[in-house]
């Protein structure tokens, strides 16, 4: 589906309409109406129809939406509607983490191997892996058809790897390191901030309190 030109602010929501979506599906519900929607996601309805006038609207027609229809049309849009392989390169604790957090696998992610460059590491089992050198990235992603890697590697070595992931021909780079990567155009990198989320709590916090002692 044609998805150019549509803002990060429309496609930073649309996992959130398909997590509601496949929780009203799991749920046997046929259909919804955006105010239905919006009373779940706290989303004015109004919103919802913009959003969805990006991709043609999905058709709502007489009462509501199609349940199903949308949470897979909306699932297309986000790519989940074919499989993905993934490997982590930084087998420490983040690493581990993710590689032992089995619900990206529902979604098509699928992890087939994890890289260090700490010898220490090497042929260590995290579930049903086990952590590789550095020195057989290369074959290991051609091999398996590696679309998709998560960084976990300290921020002082990021840059350089995601270098050579681009040249082994990654698509997409997953990164948790705290540093900017300098990548070309087609390939796709996704920054994660734990850290900004809790600023953005106690930012609230704040506003909270002081909303409340005036
Ligand atoms: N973005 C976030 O929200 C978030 C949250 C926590 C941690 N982090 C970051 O994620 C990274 C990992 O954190 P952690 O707590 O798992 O650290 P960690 O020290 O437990 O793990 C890092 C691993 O990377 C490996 N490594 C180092 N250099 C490498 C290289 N050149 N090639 C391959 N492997 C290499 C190390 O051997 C180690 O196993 C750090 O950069 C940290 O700052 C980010």
């Amino acid at each position: 589906m044609e998805n150019k030109g549509i803002s990060q602010a429309v496609i930073g929501r649309l996992p959130r309409y398909f997590r509601y979506l496949g929780e009203l599906k799991d749920q046997g519900i046929e259909r919804v109406s955006s105010q239905e929607l919006s009373d779940i996601m706290k989303v004015t309805a109004s919103q919802i129809r913009q959003d969805f006038n990006n991709f043609g609207g999905f058709g709502q027609q007489g009462y509501g939406y199609k349940v199903e229809y949308l949470y897979g049309e909306i699932g297309k849009i986000l790519g989940l509607d074919q499989t993905h392989n993934l490997i982590i390169i930084g087998a420490g604790n983040l690493g581990q983490a993710l590689a032992n957090y089995m619900n990206f696998e529902r979604r098509g992610f699928l992890f087939r191997g994890i890289f260090d460059n700490n010898p220490a590491l090497y042929g260590r089992r995290i579930r049903d892996m086990e952590v590789l050198p550095m020195k057989e990235l290369s074959s290991f992603v051609r091999e398996n058809a590696i679309d998709i890697a998560v960084l976990t590697i300290p921020k002082n070595c990021a840059v350089e790897v995601a270098e050579e992931l681009v040249k082994e021909g990654i698509r997409g780079i997953w990164n948790f390191a705290h540093v900017d990567l300098n990548v070309p155009p087609d390939v796709q990198v996704e920054n994660v901030h734990l850290s900004d989320s809790l600023m953005k709590l106690t930012y609230n916090i704040n506003r909270y309190e002081t909303h409340y002692d005036a």
